[in-house]
This record gives structure tokens, sequence and C-alpha cells, in this order.
């Protein structure tokens, strides 16, 4: 446990579980949500460029699946930190030996811990209580121009969202399904 931050490997190659540590006391905690030298080590060399919290008021709620396309292909790490959320990655990475797999797990308040999630790779999540806020560390800015996603209920993803998907923006209701000539992203 270097710095109160864990690092752990997960199925996806690049993709980490970071766990945080919290130190206690009588008044309450710490909780160390970034560090440079331990995510460094893990794949983050790149500036932290945005910070952004949402909040998400309804049980149910999908936000996703998103990702920004070269040359704004962001590493993110995403922390759920009021409530809890079934977070999941899909590696959109051309070429790569897990083109279009998922990982999914729950990050919580409760468990602290967070998704370093690597370029390439889309991004979404699930309320799995009401009012789950999240934090995002972006190593890129938002670049709107180059924001692509993918459809939360494609068959060729087949997500095992734990419940009835609800709440979808309309752009995200709107993602198109996968078409078989889809080769990803080139990073
Ligand atoms: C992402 C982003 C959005 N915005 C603006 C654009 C819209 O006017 C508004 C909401 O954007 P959007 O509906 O794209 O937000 P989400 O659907 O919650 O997207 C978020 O949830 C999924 C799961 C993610 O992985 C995204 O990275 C994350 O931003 O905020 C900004 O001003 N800056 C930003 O970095």
């Amino acid at each position: 446990m270097t710095g109160r931050l864990a690092v752990r490997d997960l199925p996806l190659p690049g993709l980490k579980r970071v766990e945080r540590q919290r130190l206690g006391d009588h008044r309450g905690f710490l909780s160390r949500l970034f560090c440079a030298e331990t995510l460094e080590a893990a794949g983050w060399r790149k500036p932290l460029a945005q910070i952004n919290q949402t909040l998400t008021r309804e049980r149910g709620t999908v936000r996703g699946l998103h990702y920004q396309k070269p040359p704004a292909a962001e590493i993110k790490l995403v922390m759920c930190l009021k409530g809890a959320i079934w977070d999941v990655a899909v590696d959109v990475r051309r070429g790569s030996s897990t083109f279009l797999h998922h990982h999914g797990e729950i990050l919580s308040e409760e468990n602290g811990y967070a998704l370093l999630i690597p370029e390439g790779f889309a991004h979404g999540f699930q309320a799995l209580t009401a009012d789950v806020e999240l934090l995002y560390c972006h190593s890129a800015p938002h670049a709107p121009d180059l924001e692509a996603g993918l459809n939360v209920a494609d068959p060729r993803l087949a997500l095992p969202w734990p419940l009835p998907v609800t709440g979808l923006s309309v752009r995200d209701a709107g993602q198109a399904l996968l078409t078989p000539d889809f080769e990803g992203v080139v990073l």
C-alpha cells in the first residue's frame, strides 16, 4: 500500500482498480483521492487536466457509455463518493486482445474503490442507490467534438446491468448500435 492508494490489476490490460485507504480518528477520516506518483506507476503518465463531479438522483439511472477519440483520448479515474454504482469499462482499442470485452464492478462510498480507465475505453455506470455522487479525474480536457459513445443495450456488448436501465439522457438513449465494421480507436 504505497501512499494510501493500492493499485490492483484487472482482467483487461491497462484497467486498474485503485483502492483508497481511509485514515480515521475520533474526528472522522482522511482519504487520498489522487496521487500522481502512485498513479504514474499504474499508467497515468499525463497531466491531471480536469476534475468533474456528477450527482445522479434516481436509483437505476445509467450514464454512458462514453469515450473521447484521439487526440482527445483520456485516462479517467472514476470514484463514487456517495452511494454505490455498478461501474463498467469497455475496451474499444483497435487490435486489442480484449476488444469489446467489458469489466464491471461495484464502486461505493463504503468500499472506497475507484477505476483507473486508460485511453481507449468507453465508460458507463448504473446508480445502485439514490443520490450517488461521482468524482472523475480526466487526463484531457472535455472535447465535445471528439466525444463518442456506445449503446448501453447493445447486444454485441451484452452488459449485465444489475437493475432495469432507466434515466438515460437523450444522447445516451440515441447511441447507435455497433456495426460489424466497427474497429475501435487507434491510440
Ligand atoms: C463530460 C463533460 C460534460 N460536460 C457538459 C456537457 C453537458 O452539457 C453536461 C452533461 O454532459 P454529459 O451528459 O455528457 O454527462 P454524463 O452523461 O454524466 O457523462 C459522464 O458520465 C459518463 C459515464 C462518463 O464517463 C463521462 O466522462 C462523464 O462525463 O456537461 C462538461 O462541461 N464537461 C465534461 O467533461
